[in-house]
């Protein structure tokens, strides 16, 4: 019984991401990422946990699709592996066979693939010779989207160029935190211009014949722990770092000048060169948002910082260094971010209000609990109140006319969750590592309802 409906045609779907699922990293001519290097890299994961195998999806897609379908969910978000598609700069079709195998089971399945060019696996010998800092990084990833909109472009019709930019850029080069796992602000802001002009030279490329292409930044409701003018202050500059930074490239091409201002003791002004901003802000048919909470910020109080990693380690926020991440006094998920779904329906709205139309998909959400195997049987009730909540403030957003087109949970199933290893599970699905044995939750029972009815009861 659905009271709450969603439009015709609202994509419903799963997401993941190559190196947190597939394993098989030397398999069928794959080469080095820097999460390869990272992740064996001694003090970067807990407990020293890799994607060596992860969850086996190389050899298992079959079986995961057949799954996704019979849970009843209509479009699957998954990344393409760029150092298994190009190791070494050369094309490798043992790595495009399994990416056409993998969109040919979708489709059978009567699954739609919507496919991610990066999601953070970069080749390492592209950071070798610099990575995103480096500005021909950016032409590189051009030359890949190129041959991966040849050899796939018959079965995808829908791309993400990057994922997270945000991630890749100050996780990466500033704080520490993912690979390659660099402390340089000034390497970090070059890094999230490449990201982005690697975007704006794809994009076109991906956006041939029939193809649509978009980006995948994640978005964050900011809020001040104060009125003060120093937490406003921390307020705006984290939300110029998360938020506008990206939205304004990506749907206006200019970067917000408080933010370039905040970040030229970085070196960022002479980052940009003639012309990449049209590039950037160049035609897209819809924009992804990756939400998950809020932000809190003060520069004043310390009330519990909120980690964001399981290390200790730099500020990924140049500029902001100084401001602390608090606790909003809201639930928690298992990650300590605040569960907050008013959160997304202040993004949605913010992005439709404040910038040119363009039709957005949620590409991910979803929450991380510690889930307890009773006779076989998940109850992740936790997991899915954060799930309909936020379906709820979507539903809400279309009808405040958000131009909302489809919702992606993160994840299908239990994966690596980068520097946190595999002991943060946010799949829909269980998946036992030892056995590789895949068990849906009861939230993924549930979603695949609501997915099938196109609508919240
Ligand atoms: N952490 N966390 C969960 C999730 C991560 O697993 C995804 O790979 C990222 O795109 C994004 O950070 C969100």
């Amino acid at each position: 019984m659905t009271t709450r409906g969603f439009p015709e045609g609202f994509a419903w779907g799963v997401a993941t991401s190559a190196y947190q699922i597939e394993g098989s990293t030397a398999a069928d001519g794959r080469g080095t990422s820097i999460w390869d290097t990272f992740a064996h890299t001694p003090g970067r994961v807990l407990n020293g946990e890799n994607g060596d195998v992860a969850n086996d999806h190389y050899t298992r897609y079959a079986e995961d699709v057949a799954l996704m379908a019979s849970l009843g969910v209509g479009a699957y978000r998954f990344s393409l592996s760029w150092p298994r598609i190009m190791p070494g700069g050369t094309v490798n079709q043992g790595g495009l066979d399994f990416y056409r195998r993998l969109a040919d089971t979708l489709l059978e399945a009567g699954i739609t693939p919507y496919a991610t060019l990066y999601h953070w696996d970069l080749p390492q010998e592209l950071e070798d010779a610099g990575g995103w800092p480096a500005r021909d990084t950016a032409y590189r990833f051009a030359d890949y989207a190129a041959v991966v909109r040849e050899a796939l472009g018959d079965r995808v019709k829908h791309w993400f160029t990057v994922n997270e930019p945000w991630c890749s850029a100050f996780l990466g080069y500033a704080s520490g935190d993912h690979a390659p796992g660099l402390r340089s602000p000034e390497l970090a802001v070059r890094a999230a211009h490449h990201l982005l002009l690697a975007h704006g030279l794809a994009a076109p490329v991906l956006r041939e014949g029939d193809g649509l292409a978009g980006a995948a930044p994640n978005l964050y409701a900011v809020s001040p722990a104060s009125d003060s003018e120093l937490d406003l202050d921390a307020a705006r500059r984290i939300d110029g770092l998360q938020n506008r930074f990206f939205l304004d490239a990506l749907l206006r091409g200019s970067y917000p000048e408080d933010v370039v201002r905040d970040l030229a003791p970085f070196g960022f002004e002479d980052v940009v060169q003639a012309g990449d901003m049209e590039l950037i802000g160049g035609p897209i048919d819809f924009l992804g948002v990756n939400y998950y909470s809020r932000h809190t910020v003060s520069a004043e109080s310390d009330g519990g910082v909120v980690a964001t990693s399981p290390f200790a380690s730099a500020s990924p926020w140049p500029g902001a260094s100084h401001v602390s991440f608090v606790h909003g006094g809201r639930p928690v998920t298992d990650m300590g971010w605040e569960v907050d779904p008013g959160g997304l329906h202040e993004i949605l709205t913010r992005v439709a209000k404040e910038y040119p139309s363009v039709p957005l998909y949620i590409t991910e959400n979803g929450a991380a609990y510690v889930d307890t195997v009773v006779d076989g049987e998940i109850d992740d009730h936790e997991r899915l109140s954060y799930i309909e909540a936020h379906l709820a403030a979507c539903h809400d957003a279309i009808a405040d006319g958000v131009p909302l087109k489809g919702y992606f949970a993160w994840s299908f199933m239990d994966n690596f969750e980068w520097g946190w290893g595999y002991g943060k599970r946010f799949g829909l699905v269980h998946v036992d590592y030892e056995t590789q044995k895949r068990t849906p939750k009861s939230s993924a029972r549930w979603y695949g309802q609501i997915s099938r009815q196109n609508g919240l009861p």
